[in-house]
């Protein structure tokens, strides 16, 4: 066994001794067969939140209606849970009060996948009655049982099957894929937030491109938040998938071929503020380098607002996301950042041309700063009035 099993293991045999039964599940014991990363470990058990509180000294609530309690020991936190039986799911969400059992196989069976539903005891033996190792050699997702009834019990793990796509590389089982189709529906019943962090997970994976395909053939991506540009974001995630750009640069590719307005859609999946804000940012900054982008003045005071909170939003940027990072100081640096900063305005071009006011103006004072934009010439009133009668734009 290694790490981070071990360090849980005094748990255990702590819970082990009091006269219950207690072991590893879920995602930490799945991504130990297939040599993941592990990050937190979870324990099963079939003591009881009230009596494990009374074999840890520290435990705090942290779902305890779910029956899961958080036990400290040695200044490091564990989820302990206690067996679960399925049946208490209420509107395809996942249940808001849950039966305690005794029986561990009764908590394996009520859960999403096969993979998932992997237990390992103490001494590192596997209780595998759903064949859930052979999926992860197989490489494929299959649901614990019935599929119909897995995705209408939770109708959330049909994200999670995509992204576990992502993440992992394997393919969806026929029974189970057949499921995700007729069952798409039930994705409305799911909270937009819930939908969106496993939106996020997928677009951090590195089987992107299937997933995408999938949601595509699935039927999902038309239930998601908001839509992208099918073919863009297609294209963008294929060229994405040999390229280490991660999260937020898809998202910034993908509101950068949508024909909406960024803020609106990201606002559709709740992402949070600063999140929106950093994105607006970089995307106006991309924007700056393209013709239309005048045209979007929201998105300008959107990227404008950001500027104020960059200093915050860069605390926040991960390692992996320099190139996001990178962009947002090109921005920065930007001679100007918006129309009305330019030393020129429409007053002016009325009194050097005599001209009456119209749709001309905007033009010229567009060319005029993607001129001083791409470094051509200074945002100065007089060199600005040169240049447009050089270029004969007045
Ligand atoms: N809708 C869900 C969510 C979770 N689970 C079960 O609860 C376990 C823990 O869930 P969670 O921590 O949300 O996901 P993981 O599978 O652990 O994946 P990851 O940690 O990579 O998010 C899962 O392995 C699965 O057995 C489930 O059956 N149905």
């Amino acid at each position: 066994m290694k790490e981070p099993f071990l360090s849980a293991l005094p748990l255990i045999h702590e819970i082990e001794a009091a006269g219950y039964e207690a072991c590893f599940v879920g995602g930490a014991v799945r991504d130990f067969l297939l040599g993941r990363d592990i990050h937190d470990v979870d324990i099963a058990t079939s003591a009881t939140p009230a009596e494990l509180k009374t074999i840890f000294s520290k435990t705090v609530d942290v779902g305890i209606e779910h029956g899961t309690i958080m036990v400290i020991q040695n200044g490091k936190s564990y989820e302990v849970t206690t067996y679960r039986s399925e049946g208490d799911y209420q509107d395809y969400r996942r249940p808001e009060s849950v039966t305690f059992v005794r029986s561990l196989y009764e908590d394996l069976k009520r859960r999403d996948f096969t993979m998932n539903a992997i237990a390992m005891d103490k001494e590192g033996n596997f209780i595998d009655p759903f064949a859930g190792r052979l999926a992860v050699e197989k490489k494929v997702i299959v649901t614990v049982g019935s599929a119909d009834e897995r995705f209408q019990e939770d109708a959330l793990r049909l994200m999670r099957a995509v992204r576990f796509v992502s993440q992992l590389g394997f393919h969806l089982e026929k029974q189970t894929e057949k499921a995700i189709k007729e069952h798409v529906d039930l994705l409305r019943h799911i909270s937009v937030e819930r939908i969106t962090a496993e939106f996020e997970k997928l677009l951090d994976g590195k089987y992107k491109k299937n997933a995408f395909e999938l949601l595509f053939h699935t039927g999902i991506y038309k239930r998601l938040p908001s839509l992208f540009n099918q073919e863009h974001v297609v294209q963008s995630v294929t060229k994405l998938e040999i390229s280490p750009l991660k999260e937020l640069d898809i998202w910034l590719l993908a509101l950068y071929f949508s024909g909406e307005h960024p803020v609106t859609t990201l606002k559709k999946w709740r992402l949070p503020s600063k999140k929106i804000k950093l994105l607006s940012m970089a995307l106006s900054y991309l924007m700056l380098r393209k013709d239309h982008f005048w045209s979007r003045d929201e998105l300008f005071t959107a990227g404008k607002e950001i500027a104020l909170l960059v200093e915050t939003a860069f605390l926040t940027i991960k390692r992996e996301d320099v190139q996001l990072a990178h962009l947002l100081d090109k921005y920065e640096s930007l001679p100007i950042k918006s129309l009305k900063e330019l030393t020129v305005n429409g007053n002016d071009l009325i009194r050097w041309t005599g001209k009456q006011s119209g749709p001309w103006i905007g033009k010229v004072l567009h060319e005029a700063a993607q001129a001083v934009i791409n470094g051509e010439i200074a945002n100065h009133k007089q060199e600005i009035r040169s240049w447009m009668e050089n270029c004969r734009l007045i």
